[in-house]
Order: C-alpha cells, then structure tokens, then sequence
C-alpha cells in the first residue's frame, strides 16, 4: 500500500477480537498495527506490523505511540496504562473511544461508581475490599450468595460466587490467582437472579446513536460458552434497555461500538458493565448483521456514516475452549462440524492453549434462534482440542 495515503490504527491488545477489527480496517484501506504482551497472537497475524510490549507499561507504551504516530489508538482489552493514554489524547492523539472511557471500564471501580452514583443506573449493591478480612466484612454487609471479582480482570478470570461466609478465603485466594495486573483489590456484588443476560451492542457515530438487536448469552466460570441473536424481549424492555445504554455510552462518550452488559430481572433492567469496544458474544454477528460489531466498529470511528444497522438472520454462536496447557495443539473435527446445515468456524490461531482458553468459536445462522443454536451446538459438538 505504498502509494497509498492511509490511515494508521494501532490495536492495543491483539486477541480474537482484534483480529476481526484488523480485517475490516483492511477493508477500507486502513495501515493497521498490531500490539500484544505476546508474540503470534491473533490480530497480529492479520495486520502489516505488530509490536510486543508490557502494555501496563505507561513508558514503554508512550514510547511505541510516539514512534508509530497512529491516527487512532484502539484499545482491545482492559489492562493497558490508561493513565498514558489520558496524557496522549490531551497531546492530540485520538483514543478510541476517549480515553476517559478506557480509563474507566479498566477497572470495575471506575466504571460501576459511574453507573450507579453518578448516573443513578440499576445496578447489583456492590462493595470494595483490599484484604481478607475487608473482604469479610464486604460479604457480611452484602450477604451470601454473592460473587466476588478481581477489580482489573476479564472472561471471569479470578471470579468466583461466594455461597457462605466459610467460601470468603476461597474466593478471596481465586482472586488473588486470577487478576490481572497484580492489584489485589476486588469486588463483592450482590448475586442477581436474573432470567437472562444480555449484551446490547451500542453504535455513537456521526450517525448518532443506534443499537443491533439484543445479544442473548449463557455463560460458565463467568466465560461465555453460548450466544445468540435477536434474544426475545418485549418492547418495553428493550426501550428500557436502550435507555441504559444510552445513558451509560453518552457519559464514556466518543465514535465506536460498545458492549452493554445487562441483566433482565423481575423488577427491571441491571446494569452489569461494559466493554467500549466489540464484544466477545457480539461475534455472532459475523454471521447474523449485514454489517458485524467489528465493521460497526472500525466505520464508527473512521468517522463514516452508519444509517442502519440490517439484522439479516437469527443466528447463534459457541466457544471451543482448551482445557490443557500447551504450546502445541489440533483442533480436529473440523471437517465434521461444517457439515451442518450454514455453520461457519473461527480459529483464533493463538500460540498456546490454557485451561479454560477460547481457541474458536462455531457460528450458525438459521431460519429461528432456537434452530441456530441448535444447528451451532451441533456442529460445536464435533471439534475436540488434541496436545501434542
Ligand atoms: N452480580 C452478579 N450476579 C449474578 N451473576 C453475575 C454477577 N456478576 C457476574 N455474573 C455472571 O458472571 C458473568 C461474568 O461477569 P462479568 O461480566 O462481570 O465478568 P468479566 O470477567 O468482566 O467478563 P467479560 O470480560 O467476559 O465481560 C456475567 O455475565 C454473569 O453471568
Ligand atoms: N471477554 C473479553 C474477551 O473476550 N476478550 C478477547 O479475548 C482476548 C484475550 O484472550 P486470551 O486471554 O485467550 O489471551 C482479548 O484480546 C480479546 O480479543
Ligand atoms: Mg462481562
């Protein structure tokens, strides 16, 4: 692309998601440069250059923007120095979708005192602890069952649903195993019985703000394991939804796509959190949306207008997870799963498996969501993980 003048986006973070977000700026002409703690992870395997640094790195980080000059930092996980990327938007940089925003979602902290204090939205009581017996106290005041989180942590790493007082050490030791980023503060919230969780994708464009169809989801250890798409919700529902993501996507602010968490209850819509940048279950789009989050995404913030958002099929996605270490790996049955009837298979490519890893993920679309998820359960059935 040498005589082309191209835009530069730089990824900070290069999983599975990354990867789809490299694509679809290739498509539209964007020089794309990947950035990961690992090397070979998934979106650099796709893009025109790569990097490998220690994200929570505020001067590694610094150094590696200054150098490359991208036109847009794009954040792909949680844990990057934010505290950098606040210093560099001020310095002109563009981060996507405002750096407030990525310094906000980095932990639960920030952004669950947003939602609930300043926005007064509907969310589980929550409370912070930085030790043991903090912690204690937290579980009391909250009461049992609850579910006890890593403040910087993702895919439900480190959390765990304490039923009594006795499962405090244990929750707290998963904890201290599972965060990222080595902080050891963490969050109680109180358990929702919710009758379902969804992930409603949020568009802020030129355009203004527009929604795709509601995400249904189940997930497992706090991971997803199943997604599908349009999830049924009356409409009053999802206007008050709508209304949640609104409120929580206005005050993060900037162009892109978001992931709002929200749980459906008996006594209304909870906030749960959000990712401002493509989400893990929104992968189901790839096959259901004429545009996907990760096209959503990347003309959002390219500035490109986005009148409409076409939900072309009902559709259903499930993850492939590895449930051994290591470095070399198969996935078989590949052959066997694509025999079923519109059923598509990502294979992320990552470098080595880890227990509980999502290494694919097997996408179907059909005539009904209840079809879709049983023609993806299908064909997820059949693809086994070997280590050699
Ligand atoms: N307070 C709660 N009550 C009931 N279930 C909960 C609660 N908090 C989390 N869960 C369950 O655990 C899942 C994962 O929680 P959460 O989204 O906070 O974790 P995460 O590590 O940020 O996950 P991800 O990065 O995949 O979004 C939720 O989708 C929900 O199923
Ligand atoms: N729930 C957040 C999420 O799904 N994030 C996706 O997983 C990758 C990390 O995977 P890894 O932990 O297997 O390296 C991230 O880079 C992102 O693509
Ligand atoms: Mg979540």
């Amino acid at each position: 692309m040498s005589g082309l003048k191209a835009k530069k986006i730089m990824l900070l973070g290069s999983g599975e998601l990354g990867k789809e977000v490299v694509i679809e700026a290739q498509r539209l002409g964007v020089k794309t440069v990947a950035v990961d703690r690992y090397k070979n992870a998934p979106a650099m395997q796709v893009a025109h250059s790569s990097h490998v640094i220690n994200m929570l790195d505020g001067a590694a980080l610094r150094k590696l923007i200054e150098q490359e000059k991208p036109d847009y930092i794009i954040p792909e996980i949680e844990a990057i120095a934010t505290e950098t990327l606040i210093e560099l938007e001020k310095e002109g940089y563009n981060v996507i979708p405002t750096a407030k925003a990525t310094n906000l979602t980095m932990d639960r902290e920030g952004i669950r005192r947003l939602a609930s204090e300043t926005l007064g939205l509907p969310t589980a009581k929550y409370e912070f602890a930085d030790t043991l017996d903090e912690l204690k106290e937290a579980v009391q005041k909250i009461g049992t069952p609850c579910v006890i989180k890593p403040i910087m942590s993702s895919s439900g790493k480190g959390q765990s649903v304490c039923r009594s007082i006795n499962d405090v050490e244990t929750s707290w030791n998963e904890a201290m195993e599972g965060g990222r980023a080595k902080k050891t503060r963490v969050i109680v919230e109180e358990f929702i019985t919710f009758e379902s969780e969804i992930t409603l994708l949020t568009v802020r464009s030129v355009s203004g703000t527009t929604y795709c169809a509601p995400i249904g989801h189940i997930q497992q250890d706090g991971d997803y394991i199943e997604s599908w798409q349009p999830h049924n919700m009356t409409e009053a529902q999802i206007e008050e939804a709508e209304n949640v993501a609104k409120k929580i996507t206005d005050a993060l602010g900037g162009y892109g796509l978001f992931g709002v968490e929200l749980f459906i209850t008996q006594n209304g819509i909870y906030f749960s959190e959000v990712s401002p940048r493509p989400h893990d279950t929104g992968m189901v789009t790839l096959v259901t949306q004429d545009l996907s989050e990760f096209a959503i995404h990347i003309r959002a913030i390219l500035g490109y207008p986005i009148p409409a958002i076409r939900l072309l099929r009902p559709g259903a996605s499930r993850t492939i997870k590895a449930w051994e270490e290591s470095t070399s790996y198969h996935l078989d049955g590949i052959e066997k799963s694509l025999e079923t009837l519109d059923s598509q298979v990502r294979l992320f490519g990552k470098p080595e498996t880890k227990v509980g890893r999502r290494m694919a993920v097997v996408l179907n679309a059909a005539d009904s969501v209840e079809q879709a998820r049983e023609q993806a359960k299908q064909a997820a059935s059949h693809i086994t993980i070997s280590y050699k």
